[in-house]
């Protein structure tokens, strides 16, 4: 028996999964991606994605994004260093391959946190061991006053980001799990239930055959 990543409770071993969220700009999904992810406990390896994008005045670069340039970014690109990739916003956006292929090789899980199109890409190649959950906003208004109040970009950018929400909004059924992300600690509490009934699939557990048969030795001997 091996020690499964939830809460640290022993449980049968199985083949490792990537959790993604997308979202249009402002729902929420930032939140929740670094909340389960720095919660130890949920043992999540988050994907640190390499952007094109200008750092924005609260983010650590290494941290939240690797900024990069888009020579840097072609660099990847053509050495297939990129799982997956995609133009939002006017900006580049990309998954770094071996770090992903690292973790999973290790049987743990990793969160990413991409756009609709990047999730195309990696169910494409990873398919069941992907799973997909879409936040959307309360409201269009909520919406606003969220990327308004997060107060990291400029009036500009803001607007952009409502004006690609309309499409990105409508790509809700394309994803496994939908979440209205308006109270945080219930949309917390769903992201986790989503987790632990993924981590429980019996399709997933490599490690069930193995339980079963020690069970019914376990019987034979008459215990
Ligand atoms: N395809 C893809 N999308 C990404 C990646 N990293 C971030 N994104 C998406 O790019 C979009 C813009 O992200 P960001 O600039 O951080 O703005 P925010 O959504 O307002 O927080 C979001 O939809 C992200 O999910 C990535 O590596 N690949
Ligand atoms: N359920 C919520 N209720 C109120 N504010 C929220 C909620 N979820 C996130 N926020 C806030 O809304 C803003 C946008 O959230 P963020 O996670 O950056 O969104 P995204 O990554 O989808 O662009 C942030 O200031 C965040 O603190």
């Amino acid at each position: 028996m091996t020690q499964d990543a939830t809460h640290g409770r022993p449980d049968i071993a199985r083949r490792g999964l990537i959790l993604i969220l997308s979202s249009p700009s402002g729902a929420g999904k930032t939140t929740l991606t670094r909340a389960i992810a720095q919660d130890g406990g949920w043992g999540l390896d988050l994907s640190i994605s390499v952007t094109t994008r200008a750092r924005r005045p609260s983010e650590i670069d290494g941290r939240h994004y690797r900024f990069i340039d888009r020579e840097a970014f072609e660099d990847l690109r053509t050495r297939d260093d990129l799982l997956e990739w995609a133009e939002v916003h006017g900006n580049f956006y990309g998954t770094p391959r071996r770090p992903v292929e690292k973790t999973l090789a290790q049987g743990r899980d990793m969160i990413f946190d991409i756009d609709y199109q990047g999730t195309r890409q990696v169910r494409q190649r990873l398919q069941d061991d992907v799973v997909t959950v879409f936040i959307l906003p309360p409201s269009f208004s909520e919406l606003r006053n969220r990327l308004e109040r997060r107060a990291e970009d400029s009036p500009e950018t803001i607007e952009r980001r409502l004006a690609n929400a309309r499409n990105e909004m409508q790509r809700w059924s394309e994803y496994d799990y939908v979440i209205v992300n308006d109270d945080l600690d219930e949309s917390f509490r769903a992201l986790q239930a989503i987790l632990t009934a993924e981590r429980l699939k019996r399709t997933r557990r490599t490690g069930l055959p193995g339980f079963v048969d020690g069970l019914l030795a376990e019987a034979e001997r008459g215990a």
